[in-house]
């Protein structure tokens, strides 16, 4: 198929150095192949040349004082990427290691997580490579709100609206808001992971872990298989990995395992949750603190990880669920897991595994289910967040989390529908990436050449 090769060689030189945003595309357009040999309209189209190219980009100087009095300056970016479904959604990153090529991997990945919800809303994505860590909270205000003077005049309820993601919280969430309101002089849903008490939704800051566990355990159901005895291996200490570590344990499973930048918490007996929120949540500390409670814990400091992976993988378990960031799980990684009796790995984290750690899972016909699928409960919820927004109600976390449920099954049900489809029930990566990409593509065959 020339045109999927034309393309990504294209991109490979527009686009030179954005190594993760090539990743990302490649993947998409290798799993569309099967379907443009059935419908050759999306290359009279030039769908996918549209499609890997943003509808916008912003990228911005973000000035603001630190506490020394210092001026400091940072990158901000929202790359806006695809408008056919609705407004563009998704969150903001704040982590030193941004690039416009980190941004641009996420709001593509988003454009079809997106479509998966079936809600309206397209794909975006933002952030800057500023470091929350170690900052006060008087920095980080002065940063959202230096951010936040640049962003609002390209954001809105019915435009984009942005959300969290890595170093964005509740906390940030509101600074966020009150600037844009300052601004704007505008009390509405321009951003969604809003406090409870001012136009948040019951069951967003849960919803990305809790939706990636409801997913494994669609796709465990499809097997004849249940999460409920498993021992379950969680990567990340942040809000995915929390509430996947909480729903587990309502799902009868026992999650060991937690890790944050500076090293991973094996404890056997399961890990202790309401100390891992304290420590993450209200002290924002190193995870190493959790031996001075549970000393007979292990700690893999960084240091001593394996050369070729993430020491959380090379731990006896039955379940994975990568939930910190992207390419956190090798193929050598991969191919522990099945060696350990890993029958099922769900990612709440964006695109954790590196292409050959997915080929690995998919070679081996485990239930494996890929971020844009697997995570995209939380975006959903976000949507319900608005939706509660515009018509000024607050709806009990039994609806939210019943509609989160079914938007979690729904979705597996179109991969697995489409894998099928396409003559590879197992590839739910197959399913998710043509079921994502049909919705847009019909729609902006719709809506003509934009
Ligand atoms: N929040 C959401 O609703 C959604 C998030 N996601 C994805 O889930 C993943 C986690 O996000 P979230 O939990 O919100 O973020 P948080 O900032 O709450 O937590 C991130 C966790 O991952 C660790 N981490 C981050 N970057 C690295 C790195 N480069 N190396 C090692 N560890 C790292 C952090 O360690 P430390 O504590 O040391 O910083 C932290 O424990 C991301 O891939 C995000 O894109 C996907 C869908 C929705
Ligand atoms: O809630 C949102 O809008 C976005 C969540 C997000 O950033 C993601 O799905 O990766």
């Amino acid at each position: 198929m020339p045109y999927v090769h034309d393309t990504l060689t294209r991109l490979a030189k527009s686009s030179p150095a954005q190594t993760e945003f090539y990743q990302a595309t490649e993947e998409v357009l290798e799993c569309l192949r099967p379907l443009f040999e059935r419908a050759p309209h999306y290359h009279q189209h030039s769908i996918i040349e549209r499609i890997v190219e943003p509808e916008r980009q912003v990228m911005f100087r973000v000035s603001w004082v630190d506490d020394a009095g210092r001026v400091q300056v940072n990158k901000g970016y929202r790359v806006q990427f695809n408008s056919a479904l609705g407004p563009y959604k998704g969150g903001l990153r704040f982590h030193p290691s941004v690039t416009s090529g980190t941004i641009k991997f996420l709001g593509f990945e988003q454009i079809f997580k997106n479509a998966l919800t079936g809600l309206p809303i397209g794909g975006g994505k933002g952030g800057a490579d500023f470091d929350p860590k170690g900052k006060s909270d008087n920095e980080i205000m002065r940063f959202c709100q230096a951010f936040m003077s640049e962003l609002y005049r390209h954001i809105g309820p019915h435009t984009d609206v942005p959300a969290g993601d890595i170093g964005v919280g509740g906390r940030e969430i509101g600074y966020l808001f009150g600037q844009y309101k300052r601004l704007t002089g505008r009390y509405e849903g321009v951003l969604t992971g809003k406090g409870l008490n001012w136009g948040g939704s019951l069951g967003r800051k849960e919803a990305t872990g809790y939706g990636a566990v409801y997913f494994a355990e669609n796709m465990l159901a499809a097997k004849g298989d249940a999460l409920r005895g498993k021992t379950c291996l969680v990567s990340g200490a942040g809000n995915v990995a929390i509430y996947t570590i909480e729903k587990l344990y309502e799902l009868g499973a026992k999650p060991v395992t937690c890790s944050d930048s500076k090293g991973t918490i094996h404890d056997p007996s399961g890990i202790d949750l309401g100390l891992l929120k304290q420590l993450k949540e209200v002290q924002r500390d190193s995870l190493e603190s959790y031996l001075h409670e549970h000393p007979e814990a292990h700690y893999i400091a960084a240091r001593d990880y394996p050369q070729d992976g993430h020491a959380v993988w090379r731990i006896e378990g039955e379940a994975a669920f990568p939930c910190a960031t992207q390419n956190e799980l090798t193929e050598a990684d991969a191919k522990t897991l099945l060696a350990n009796g890993v029958t099922c790995v769900s990612e709440g984290a964006n695109m954790p595994s590196t292409k050959e750690a997915v080929d690995v899972f998919l070679e081996a016909k485990i239930a494996y289910g890929p971020g844009k699928a697997a995570n995209a409960g939380g975006v959903a919820t976000s949507q319900l967040e608005m939706a509660q927004n515009s018509s000024m109600e607050q709806w009990p976390l039994d609806k939210v989390d019943q509609k989160l449920k079914q938007i979690m099954a729904d979705i597996h049900r179109q991969c697995a529908d489409t894998a099928s489809e396409f003559g590879e029930p197992d590839n739910l990566v197959l399913g998710a990436n043509i079921a994502g990409f049909r919705k847009v593509a019909d729609a902006m065959i719709e809506q003509g050449v934009i």
